[in-house]
């Protein structure tokens, strides 16, 4: 079951998101002030109508206080209205805000630890985004307001009867504390009933998707089983939530019902006394019911929940839009460090109970190496690329960088699926060297054989608001190229990365890398890419070897057969009519 979220990510998330509101924040409190006359007056003016008016044979003195009253709920209608303007502009804001950082870890994770940018998650986190806003709108619509109307509220008691504000104020400040220390619970029994349907969601869904599967080995019973166990714990989830709730109920009878209780059996004898007037106690009775009490439902109600959801959802946000404050990207002043990437005793395996991947694996990259990684599907070529970049860790042995171990920035990798994020050129072709000036980008654009493209889409201040629909796969490929070949990085590896490119532009890329400082190690799918490279290693069972193109094909028959293959793969030229 996922852990208890740390909600502090998410709140510095929150609030760093929020920074640039100050204007309309003030806007909104100038205005929650005005919202909060009637909560402020209400009692006081009731008070005022009774002891001079009603109570004392003057009814149109009454009625004159009562229209005083309509007036301040009038002004209360007006100012709830115009609030709505400064919290369109804290909240609209706020949602373009998260998806900027969103976007920028998803694709930061994309770039340097190929945390595949799937589509799914991206658009389940933007409807999170969507879901955060709502939140924390209808929060600035319940929770502000609520704020102001308890203030207020009690304002008006104290300036009323202090006596009265004490014997309200001490039993509501007691529910209030007891609530405050309830939260903790019901949030994180809410955190837990969330994990606890994402299980079962999950749970349902691996086995609704392998049906076959385990039909056909007779698993019936665990795979039910495995549901059973994730439906039960859900539901003890969901009572323990409900547990949690029940909270409420003796909070808003400590902190509401019962002061009205006191003023109602305090209230006579002091009325009698001559310590206070009718009009007092009654206006005291409405500040409580009229206002407290409605309060203390909202708080304990919808604002606690809208919170707790809104801690869960933060803390998501801020685990995907995470960009580690260390290599981030790499700034242009930076020059590639030179080096030999040295790889020693490399084994990998995919879980420890899997069969190795790769086995005690030693090589040696030169800086300024051209080297092309060759060998049949499933073989690992893949796998040694994110190992050399430092996106996956060995099981033993080391990948190291100027004696150092590798990390995500010094080694750049390029997967086959480019990930262009909408924005504009310059935005996508200078995201990991943010300085880069203008005459060092012309030339990687130029390098890499993408003028054509910036110029068809409008050069680099152009929009691209819809890359997966406007860009086809060859396209993103070639921006990304841009955007690596003109990082910092002092060794790039690509893994297929220009599959979708026809042979020629293909070419033209490679040798840009191949020319450019520092190693380019190629994971290589066409023969053309493997000859073009200085070295090969070609990853074939038990033995990798090494060699140039030319010496594995006179002397390793499994290089030879790969090149054979590849050679009936290539596109042979039309025939003649
Ligand atoms: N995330 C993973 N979890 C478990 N096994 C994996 C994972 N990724 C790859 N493998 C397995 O590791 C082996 C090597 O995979 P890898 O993708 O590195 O091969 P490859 O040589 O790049 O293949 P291809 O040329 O088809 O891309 C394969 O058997 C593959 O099924």
């Amino acid at each position: 079951m996922t852990e208890i979220a740390d909600w502090r990510p998410g709140l510095r998330l929150l609030r760093s998101a929020l920074r640039d509101t100050g204007s309309p924040a003030l806007r909104l409190a100038a205005w929650s002030a005005v919202e909060a006359a009637p909560a402020l007056a209400s009692g006081w003016v009731l008070a005022r109508a009774l002891d001079q008016g009603f109570l004392n044979g003057r009814p149109a003195m009454g009625l004159a206080w009562l229209a005083l009253l309509g007036v301040l709920y009038t002004v209360r209608a007006a100012a709830e209205r115009a609030a709505f303007d400064p919290l369109a502009h804290i909240v609209e804001p706020l949602r373009d805000e998260l998806v900027r950082r969103l976007v920028h870890g998803t694709l930061y994770a994309a770039v340097h630890r190929v945390r595949t940018a799937d589509a799914t998650d991206v658009s389940r986190l933007t409807s999170q985004v969507d879901a955060v806003r709502g939140i924390v709108g209808a929060l600035l619509r319940t929770a502000r307001p609520l704020a102001v109307t308890l203030i207020a509220a009690l304002t008006g008691l104290a300036v009323l009867d202090p006596l009265l504000a004490v014997v309200v104020g001490v039993p509501l400040a007691a529910a209030v504390a007891v609530f405050l220390v309830s939260m903790r619970a019901v949030t994180r029994r809410r955190q837990l009933y969330l994990a606890a349907e994402e299980e079962v969601a999950a749970v349902t869904g691996a086995v609704l998707a392998a049906g076959r599967d385990i039909t056909a080995l007779g698993a019936e019973e665990r795979a039910a089983r495995d549901v059973e166990r994730a439906a039960d714990a859900s539901v003890t989830a969901t009572s323990a939530v409900a547990r949690a709730g029940a909270v409420r109920t003796p909070v808003i009878l400590l902190g509401g019902h019962l002061p009205v209780l006191l003023m109602l059996l305090t209230g006579p004898a002091l009325v009698q006394r001559g310590g206070m007037s009718a009009g007092a106690v009654v206006g005291a009775v409405m500040y409580v019911t009229m206002y407290l009490i409605p309060a203390l439902e909202l708080m304990t109600g919808s604002v606690a929940g809208y919170w707790s959801q809104l801690r869960v959802l933060t803390s998501r946000l801020a685990a995907a839009s995470d960009t580690p404050d260390e290599p981030g990207p790499l700034s242009a002043a930076e020059e590639p460090r030179e080096g030999d990437l040295e790889v020693h005793h490399l084994t990998f395996a995919y879980g420890p109970h899997a069969e190795p991947v790769l086995r005690e694996l030693n090589l040696t990259v030169p800086s300024g190496d051209h080297l092309a990684i060759v060998g049949p599907s499933g073989i690992g070529k893949s796998t040694l690329a994110a190992l050399l970049a430092g996106v996956e860790a060995p099981l033993h042995g080391t990948v190291t960088m100027a004696g150092q171990p590798v990390k995500a920035g010094r080694v750049a990798l390029l997967p086959q699926e480019a990930y262009v994020f909408p924005g504009t050129v310059a935005d996508n072709l200078r995201y990991l060297a943010p300085d880069l000036g203008t005459e060092a980008l012309d030339r990687a654009v130029e390098a890499v054989g993408a003028r054509e493209l910036i110029t068809r889409l409008g050069g680099y201040h152009a929009e691209i608001t819809d890359p997966a629909g406007t860009l086809s796969s060859g396209e993103r490929q070639l921006i990304a190229l841009v955007r690596v070949y003109a990082s910092p990085s002092a060794v790039v590896v690509l893994d297929e990365a220009t599959s979708h490119l026809d042979m020629a532009a293909e070419a033209v890329a490679e040798t840009a890398f191949a020319a450019r400082p520092g190693a380019l190690i190629v994971i290589a799918h066409r023969l053309t890419s493997a000859a073009r490279a200085r070295r090969v290693l070609l990853l074939d069972g038990e033995h990798p070897v090494l060699g140039s193109h030319t010496e594995l094909g006179a002397t390793s028959p499994a290089y030879a057969a790969l090149v054979g293959h590849w050679t009936a793969q290539a596109p042979r030229p039309a025939a003649r009519p």
